[in-house]
């Protein structure tokens, strides 16, 4: 009997930017249809690490495994490939201002798989409903949106493709408490229903606990505690105590100080 191996494996990645080491030796599991959260202060190297597992940087020394295939060092064409298995939620939503909402949501249809317009266009009124948006606002332009509004498209687009693999950096950012459990009630029941596989990066430890399964934390370039996210308030780890508690005193002080 053939095991299925896990979604994405990093083993012992190390990025550095000259003499910066900015991940000193990651290694993160995340299976099949699994929600994990990365948290971290900021400038610990979670986008860093994000960057790697898309291609976008590469890591002088380890592995990233995707669906058990290697994807450091990979060609273009190959990279096109595992990248049609992921749909992205952008910090900040990164929406084009001078496209309407549903051709934001339809881009990756129209532009990566060369779908028709009609039925990308129907695809992305369908995600749009799916987010809680109606009609009417699939035919406004981003900027007659609210940021909550806008967030819903980012999450559309991200889900429009049914990805595999959707990478969430800092959903929340911006959006006020009420607006930002909206958006992750929205991410878990996207990610649920789709039966995806979901890394998420923030500092949101509201966010963190809604749509996490597992919370991982990085510190100095390494993931210093990762668990199941009913069990951080009991982690026993200093570290993620001050972080999830956000308090000035701590391990963490003279990091912040430095
Ligand atoms: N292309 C780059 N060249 C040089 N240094 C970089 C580059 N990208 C990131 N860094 C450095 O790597 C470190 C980690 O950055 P990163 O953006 O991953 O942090 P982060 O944890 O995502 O922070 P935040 O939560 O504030 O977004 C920072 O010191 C940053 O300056």
């Amino acid at each position: 009997m053939t095991s299925v191996p896990p979604k994405i494996v990093l083993t012992d990645v190390h990025k550095s930017f000259g003499p910066k080491v900015v991940l000193d030796g990651i290694n993160l599991s995340v299976a099949r249809g699994e929600s994990v959260v990365v948290i971290g202060g900021s400038g610990t190297g979670k986008s860093v690490m994000l960057k790697c597992i898309l291609g976008l940087l590469r890591p002088e020394h380890g592995s990233i495994r995707i669906d058990g295939e290697e994807v450091v060092g990979i060609r273009a064409r190959e990279r096109d490939q595992v990248m049609r298995k992921f749909g992205m939620l952008f910090q900040g939503g990164a929406l084009f201002d001078s496209l309407k909402v549903w051709e934001n949501v339809a881009f990756g249809l129209i532009q990566g798989q060369r779908m028709a317009r009609a039925k990308a266009r129907d695809i992305a009124f369908d995600k749009l409903a799916q987010v809680g948006l109606s009609a009417a606002s699939g035919n406004l332009f981003p900027s007659e949106l609210s940021g909550g509004m806008q967030k819903r498209v980012a999450l559309a687009r991200a889900i429009a493709t049914n990805p595999e693999i959707i990478f969430f950096d800092e959903p929340t950012t911006g959006l006020d408490p009420i607006m930002a459990d909206v958006i992750n009630s929205l991410i878990v029941k996207c990610v649920k229903d789709m039966g995806a596989t979901a890394l998420s990066i923030t500092h949101d430890m509201a966010s963190a606990r809604k749509i996490a399964d597992r919370i991982a934390m990085l510190y100095k370039g390494q993931l210093i505690w990762v668990g199941p996210a009913k069990d951080i308030e009991s982690s026993g780890n200093p570290f993620v105590d001050q972080f999830i508690h956000g308090r000035e005193q701590g391990p963490i002080q003279m990091e912040l100080r430095a």
